[in-house]
């Protein structure tokens, strides 16, 4: 029986504190990352795929992770890009048809450590009441000086570039040739699901390496352009920063999602900063300044842009606010076909809510190519 035999592990954090847990698998291992929490109830295989979280270690607050195992069709990208996994509950079993292997072959396959039996509620409310902040997880402690001295030399995610470690190294088609649009992707982290939103709507994509020019992009002769969400901090994006302020000189359509989102505010003039803990989950309320109307809606993001510079902002306005804590969750520029939202309408996982976004960005798109 695997959970009889397995290893003592623990979650030390950057300021000493630690908590207790099992080796998932009773495996021997070392993780490093950002410890961050995300409080959806399902969607685990999205989440640890989701690009957006390399060099975090995510902490699951439900109860149970794993029951409904792992499936082919579920994936943001080939293998996991979390760091390091806690859960309370692991489920070595699943019991789901359509699952073609369990969480724990799955997360074998992505060479992703995993503990559990941490006890989670403890470690989210900590991580709320003291930020955001570094950590290891190991079956490895018997050192603990040597251990809080590796973990002190892990960087910090404030300033930290990641996009570079997760786009593609080559551009890639994704969709259908003969579909009626065309969209160039800035990978600088993209989720498949994204993708597939773009393809379902008649639009076959091109997705370019984070470093790559707008003159390169647009040499495509695309009909619009996407940003994509993505790990890491914001502002040390220079090329993307300067592909975005390009397509904007040209007015051409540009949508912007989470760190795509971010990228178009630092063009525009605008900081980001990062947040205490972040927003991540899959019920985070939005309301839709434009409409009037509110959305629940799925969220990954520690980093934000500022309210008072975007206010302050000739050439933008805030189109949808966070209604927990008021942060900006969506612009658009006044004069200029570019709006962007620091959330995911293609949630995966979460609700559907905010698909809208993609027919809008399809609509500017429709409209720019009969003028
Ligand atoms: N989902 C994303 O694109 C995240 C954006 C950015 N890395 C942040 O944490 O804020």
């Amino acid at each position: 029986m695997k959970y009889q035999t397995r290893r003592k592990a623990i979650l030390l954090l950057e300021d000493g504190t630690i908590f207790h847990g099992k080796a998932v698998g009773g495996k021997e291992g070392k993780a490093f990352g950002e410890v961050c929490f995300n409080t959806g109830m399902t969607g685990y295989q999205e989440i640890f795929t989701d690009p957006s979280y390399f060099g975090q270690i995510m902490v699951t607050t439900n109860a149970h992770i794993g029951n409904y195992g792992a499936n082919e069709n579920e994936k943001e990208a080939e293998t996991a890009q979390i760091s390091g996994l806690v859960c309370k509950n692991f489920s070595y079993y699943q019991s789901r048809p359509s699952a073609d292997e369990t969480l724990e072959e799955f997360l074998d396959r992505s060479r992703l450590f995993a503990i559990s039996d941490i006890d989670t509620r403890a470690l989210v409310t900590y991580i709320r009441e003291n930020g955001a902040m570094n950590a290891v997880i190991t079956t490895q402690f018997e050192d603990m000086e040597a251990l809080k001295k590796e973990l002190a030399e892990v960087p910090d995610m404030n300033g930290l570039e990641l996009a570079s470690k997760v786009s593609t190294k080559e551009p890639y088609f994704f969709g259908d040739e003969s579909a009626s649009l065309r969209v160039a992707v800035l990978d600088i982290g993209v989720k498949k699901s994204i993708l597939k939103h773009l393809s379902k709507r008649d639009v076959y994509c091109k997705v370019f390496p984070f470093n790559t020019s707008y003159a390169e992009m647009k040499s495509w002769e695309p009909h619009g352009y996407l940003l994509s969400n993505g790990p890491g901090d914001p502002q040390p994006l220079s090329g993307a920063i300067r592909v975005a302020k390009d397509i904007i000189e040209e007015n051409k359509p540009l949508f912007g999602i989470c760190l795509g989102h971010q990228v178009i505010a630092l063009a525009n003039g605008i900081s980001t900063y990062k947040m205490h803990h972040g927003h991540r989950g899959i019920n985070h309320p939005i309301l839709n300044l434009e409409t009037g109307k509110g959305e629940i809606t799925s969220q990954n993001h520690g980093f934000s842009v500022s309210k008072e510079e975007t206010e302050a902002n000739e050439e933008v306005v805030v189109t949808h606010t966070h209604l927990n804590d008021q942060t900006v969750a969506g612009i658009r520029m006044k004069n200029k076909n570019c709006f962007s939202v620091q959330y995911h309408p293609e949630a995966s996982p979460g609700p559907n809510d905010a698909h809208y976004l993609f027919d809008e960005f399809i609509h500017n798109m429709i409209s720019e190519k009969n003028k």
